[in-house]
């Protein structure tokens, strides 16, 4: 059978528990280990790619209990679910468990066989949650909106555009050098590079009809509907302004101590062509971005 590999944290202050648990899963699975409360938290905030938790309750210092907690105060990880495998075996410290919000409770001595195929139940749900967040038009890392609700949008809004509404633009923005990053700081930070990228783009002074994605990998998307050249271009050169300065260091850069990013953008407002042909044609000025030297703007009008 084939299986699909996710990260699971598992939380033990006891080694031989680590152990166990370990060699049972990473077979399957990519397993990130962590020796106390305070240290899980740690590893899921840097990590946002953790897909489920094993978590002892009993240990010294921070408590499975108040770890799961924290967890569920945080919009990034209140959904990543938590299993919790404990030596408190009665009906009450179950219920405490489960009332807390952890997906399921497991208890010592565990039998392997058991704990391998719920995992696996809970795995499904996960990927069950990724697949509707994909359906409902969300990029999961990102938050931000999807490839495929740019295209439902930008269909809607160049079917609705015609003679006066005047001509209509798109963006494509593409992280510079980032497998480079990856390969320098670990696909955990890249992965909070995206993240902070993201948030650069939505965060901008768009108007409500201006529209971002994530149209895949390290490559984002935006349509300003109504727009001219020159003002999306303007646009344009402020989100390449706002990535710059986040300052984050990018030391495997050819074109800048931090990272930055390069734009290819067009203008069309002939709406007898398909709408992907703005794409296309702002993907061609992208990759003349790349070619020119990065960290640069070009536009076709
Ligand atoms: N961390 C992380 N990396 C990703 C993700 N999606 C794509 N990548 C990485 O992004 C990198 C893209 O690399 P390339 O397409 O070679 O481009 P580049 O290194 O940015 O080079 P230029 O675009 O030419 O400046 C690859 O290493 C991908 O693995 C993601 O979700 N998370």
């Amino acid at each position: 059978m084939m299986v699909e590999r996710h990260r699971i944290l598992v939380v033990d202050d006891e080694r031989i528990n680590r152990k166990l648990l370990s060699e049972l899963l990473e077979e399957h699975h990519d397993v990130v280990i962590a020796k106390s409360g305070e240290q899980a938290l740690e590893r899921v905030q840097a990590d946002s790619a953790v897909d489920l938790i094993l978590l002892d309750v009993v240990m010294p210092g921070m408590s499975g209990h108040d770890v799961l907690r924290r967890l569920k105060a945080s919009d990034a990880t209140k959904d990543v679910p938590v299993i919790f495998i404990t030596s408190l075996n009665s009906v009450d410290d179950e219920e405490i468990g489960l009332d807390l919000g952890a997906a399921d409770y497991i208890t010592k001595p565990f039998h392997p066989g058991i704990v391998r195929l719920r995992v696996e139940n809970h795995l499904r749900f996960v990927r069950q949650r990724k697949i509707l967040e994909t359906l409902a038009g969300r990029d999961c890392l990102t938050e931000i909106d999807n490839r495929r609700r740019f295209e439902e949008v930008l269909e809607r809004e160049w079917r609705r555009a015609g003679r006066g509404s005047g001509p209509m633009s798109v963006a494509i923005i593409d992280v510079d050098y980032f497998k480079q990053y990856n390969d320098h700081y670990g696909h955990a930070r890249g992965d909070q590079a995206l993240k902070a990228v993201a948030k650069a783009l939505s965060g901008g002074p768009n108007r409500a009809s201006d529209f971002v994605a994530r149209y895949g990998g390290e490559e984002f998307v935006m349509l300003f509907p109504g727009t001219p050249a020159d003002g999306a271009r303007e646009l344009a050169e402020s989100v390449r302004h706002a990535v710059a300065s986040l300052a984050i260091p990018h030391a495997h850069s050819a074109v800048a101590p931090h990272l930055t990013v390069s734009i290819g953008g067009a203008t069309s407002d002939d709406y007898q062509s398909p709408g992907h042909a703005l794409i296309e044609a702002a993907d061609t000025m992208l990759y003349r971005a790349k070619a020119e030297g990065r960290n640069r703007v070009l536009w076709r009008d």
